[in-house]
Parts: structure tokens; sequence; C-alpha cells
């Protein structure tokens, strides 16, 4: 007995001898992570690193990395976490384009991102790095061209902008009621999207779909998956100990969105088998309908979980990044009125009723308008839609800065901490200024570089959807902005929630008051 209580003693004093010669060896760090010259690191806690200050700071993520970049006066730093790889953290216009496109080949999504999605989003663009990427982005980018902007996109944003126009906004002007922007705002990107890509009328703005519930709450798992460790086996307890009860687990969320990309590749499958037996050769054109066709290298059409990994991937592309950056427009439009009145103006000018009733004349009258493309560019500046993003280093490398990238190494740039670097746009970086992105000289758009301005991504894999998202935007607001003032409503408090896209607490609670005609 009492030798194995001195056994167990013996033990205990051992562990804690090692415990404290590794928490005096790396007191700043994680556990056997070596500084590196010229690299600076975030200083952290004994042994686990930068895992507690992350997850103490998971709600504000990105201002917390800002505030590091400023006080640190860097571009670029590394940060640790225990049982977690390397991550070098970098703002720096030149290593971004090192990375997404000097050096394309040199960086891979990884599988500790796929590791991070691969629910959501399985083997989809987002999620496929090779021929699999290649294959998508090929098949996907047919769908994105100047006639289809024109003769049938536009159409789509208008025809949902009445739809919210007459069931949702009238309404509230006349009842005074508050709503909720921002759910609105996903409604419409998820009709438009559902309606351009998969060729279905969701019409969710006018029931809100249980799906989108499933699809958000996903979304907040997997951001969650990227700081905190050990979270999935927290959700599989969950999920057994509240099975009965009426808030859904993980895996039921995931059954819920499953479900639903099943039910629209099983009615396209119907829909393309009576073409088939009626002898017509199918017309549709949307992505679905192509990536149906599409085949791999060998030769094989996409299987059922191929096009469920497909819908899911564009719905994350197409529907919450438009919707979050129409979201953050609105909300700046109401903490700066005289932008939101110089819009205005602007609609005045070139926006006629007849305009407003011809889609493809607003599309050309659309690409015209400077100070409506100023605001959204800046609020992407200062707002970025992706607010983070992270790829995997694949062999050992330098980056323009100096900084030396080993195999392994995770690399993760963000254009919401470029977005308010003073060393990257200047003193006045923070504040909202439209007229930065107008030239002085002849009052044209300025386009910055997307590696200074990386909200769309940059190189090979730039957003594929960006002249789209541009377009939707813009529809929007001009139309919005033409038809209404809005108000935020009173005591409603606006904090960023982190998803993979930069969404909104509580949302945009606000009243609407209608212009005269
Ligand atoms: C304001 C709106 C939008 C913003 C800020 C935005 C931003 C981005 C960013 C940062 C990426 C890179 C993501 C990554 O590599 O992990 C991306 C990729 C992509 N975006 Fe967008 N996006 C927007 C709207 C759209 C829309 C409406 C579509 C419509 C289909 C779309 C389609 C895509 C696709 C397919 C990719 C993957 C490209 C690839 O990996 O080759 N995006 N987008």
């Amino acid at each position: 007995m009492n030798s194995r209580a001195d056994m167990t003693s013996i033990s205990a004093l051992t562990v804690a001898t090692i415990t404290a010669f590794l928490a005096w060896k790396y007191p700043d760090r994680a556990v056997f992570r070596e500084h590196r010259l010229g690299l600076i690191d975030l200083e952290g806690t004994p042994l686990l690193g930068n895992l507690p200050s992350m997850v103490q700071n998971i709600d504000r993520f990105y201002d917390y990395l800002t505030e590091h970049y400023e006080r640190l006066n860097t571009l670029t730093f590394r940060t640790t976490r225990i049982f977690m790889p390397n991550m070098i953290h970098t703002t720096d216009p030149k290593n971004i384009e090192h990375i997404l496109k000097n050096n394309f080949e040199g960086y891979i999504k990884g599988p500790s991102f796929d590791y991070m999605m691969h629910e959501l989003l399985g083997k989809g663009i987002f999620n496929s790095d090779g021929d699999r990427w290649k294959m998508q982005r090929k098949t996907a980018s047919r769908i994105f061209h100047v006639k289809n902007f024109r003769d049938q996109f536009t159409s789509v944003f208008v025809n949902e902008i009445n739809l919210a126009s007459r069931e949702i906004f009238d309404k509230a002007a006349v009842s005074g009621e508050i709503i909720d922007f921002h759910d609105i705002m996903l409604r419409f990107t998820m009709d438009s999207f559902a309606e351009l890509g998969f060729g279905v009328a969701l019409n969710s703005l006018l029931k809100r779909a249980e799906f989108a519930d499933s699809f958000d709450a996903l979304q907040s798992h997997a951001f969650n998956r990227f700081v905190v460790p050990g979270i999935d086996a927290y959700e599989t307890a969950k999920h057994y100990l509240t099975y009965w009860s009426k808030t859904k687990s993980i895996k039921q969320h995931l059954e819920t969105v499953d479900v639903f990309a099943e039910n629209l590749i099983k009615q396209r499958r119907q829909e393309e088998a009576a073409a088939k037996l009626a002898g017509v050769e199918s017309e549709k054109q949307d992505l679905l309908s192509r990536f149906m066709r599409e085949t791999y290298a060998n030769g094989e059409t996409l299987d059922d979980v191929d096009l469920r990994d497909t819908i899911l991937n564009f719905i994350i592309a197409g529907r919450d990044t438009t919707a979050q950056a129409l979201t953050w427009t609105f909300y700046q439009l109401m903490l700066y009125p005289e932008v939101q009145a110089k819009v205005y103006a602007e609609v005045e000018q070139f926006i006629s009723k007849e305009v407003e009733a011809d889609p493809a004349r607003l599309y050309s009258v659309i690409q015209n308008m400077v100070y409506s493309h100023a605001v959204f560019f800046e609020v992407l500046r200062l707002y970025p839609s992706v607010p983070g993003n992270q790829k995997e280093a694949v062999k050992d490398d330098v980056w323009p800065d100096g900084t030396r990238i080993l195999k392994g190494d995770y690399v993760s740039w963000q254009p919401y901490c470029q977005g308010r670097s003073t060393k990257i746009w200047g003193v006045d970086a923070k504040e909202f200024k439209p007229e930065r992105w107008i030239s002085e000289e002849d009052g044209s758009l300025v386009r910055a570089s997307p590696f200074q301005w990386s909200a769309f991504n940059a190189g090979p894999r730039v957003c594929l959807g960006q002249n789209l998202a541009i377009l939707e935007a813009l529809v929007a607001i001009l139309l919005m902005v033409k038809r209404y003032k809005f108000q935020q409503a009173p005591g409603h408090k606006v904090e960023i929630l982190n998803l993979i896209t930069l969404s909104m607490k509580d949302g945009l609670k606000i009243t609407v008051e209608k212009r005269e005609p």
C-alpha cells in the first residue's frame, strides 16, 4: 500500500518537474515551438501559447488580431497554440501576392481547412485543390458571362427586391414595425442565388427557410473549430445528451442541409429524366445542370454527394457573403446620412422610372455609378465578408518581407485587419470614406490592388462571383435607397458575429420610411 502511494507521489513529482521545466523553456508559447530568427511571436501563456487568449477573444477575433498587429508594430507575426499548427499571420500586400499568386503552388487549403470545413463543404470548390478544384472552377465559370449578367441576373435581383419591397418594406413603412434588415438580406441573396444557380423559386423572402438556420449553425461551428481544439467531442456529447431537446445539435443541422440539397438534386434528376423520356434535350444552363453534365478526367460523372457539395459551396458563396456586405453597407448609410444622401443623389441622376423597369438598361447604367461603387468598396474594406483566410505551406519558402516559412506551417491573411491598418491605408484607415475610391483628377473609380484590398481574394482563386456580387449589391442598394429611408431602431446595438463570414450578432434592427414618389 505504502509502496503504491510512494509510486504515485514519485510519478506526480516527475510530471510536475517535467511540466515546470517545459514551462520554463516555453514561457510564452506553445510547448515544443522554437523561436524563429526574424519572426515576431505574439507572447502567450506557458505551454499553451496563444490558445487561451484566442478562445477568450473568439467573439472579437479580428479586432483582437488588429490590436496585436498595431501593438507589435508589424505586418507579420506568428501565433502558437498547443495541439495546433503554427500560424503565421500577415497583412503585408507583398506577402499576400506571393501566397495567392506568385507562389500559388506552394500553398494549399490543406487537411486542416478540410477538417474544419468538410461537413459543410465536403469536396466542393472552396475545400478542394488540384484537378478537382480546376474542374469545378472551369464548370462554374461558364455561367459568369456578360450576357447572363445583362439578360438574366439583373432581372432576378430586381424581381427579388421588388418582392421584398412589396411584402416587407412597404408593410413595415405603414406599420412602423421594427424589422431585421440582416435577416431580409440573407433571404434576398438566398432566393436570388437559388433562382439563378439552381433554377428554383425558394421564396424564403416570404417565409424563413428552416434550412437557413441550420446553415448558419454549421458555419458557426466550423469557425469555432478554427480556434478551439476538441470542440467536436463537446458537440458529440451535446448531441446525445440533448437528443430530445428542441434545440438541434450540429448533427441534426447537418441532416437538415443534406435533405435540402438532396431534394434539389432529386427534383432536377426527375426533370432531366422526364425531358429525356419526351425525347427533348434539357435546356437548363444553370449551375446544377452544368455540374450534372460534367465529368471528371476519368470520364465519371458527379455523384449525388459531389452535387450536394456543389450546392452547399455555392450557397455559402452566393448567399452569406453578399448578404453580409449589404447589411454592413446599410449600417454605414444609416451611420453617415450624408453618404446616404449622396447615393440618393446619384440614384436620382441615373435611375429614372424607365431605367428601373428595364433590367438590361439598369445593368448598363449601374456600370457608370462611381459614388455607389465607391461606397460598396469602402464597406468591403472595413467589413470584408470573408474577414480572414488561411492556407498550408507544402514546402519551405521565404516571403518578400524575409519571413521564413517551413513546410507544414499555416499562413493566414486577414482582409479585415488589412483594411484597418494605418501602415497600409494611411492615418485615416479606420474612417469610412468612400471618397478614397474616387480619383481627384478625373472623378473615375480607383481600383486598389487585390493584394491590398483582398476582400475578393486574389490570384487564380480570386472570387468567381466578384462581378455578380457587385451587381447584386448595387441593384439592391440603389433600388432600396431610391424607395426608402432607413433608420437604426432605437437602442439596437450592432455587434460583429464571427462566422466564416462577418455577420452581426443580433442582426440589424431598423425602421423604414417610404420616400415620396
Ligand atoms: C460581397 C460578396 C462576396 C465576397 C466578399 C466574396 C469573397 C470571396 C473570397 C474571399 C473568396 C476566397 C475564399 C477562399 O479561398 O477560401 C471567394 C471565393 C469564391 N467566391 Fe466569392 N465572394 C462574394 C460573393 C460571391 C458570389 C455572389 C458568388 C457566386 C457564386 C461567389 C463565388 C465564389 C466562388 C465559387 C469562390 C471559390 C473560388 C475558388 O476557390 O476558385 N462569391 N469569394
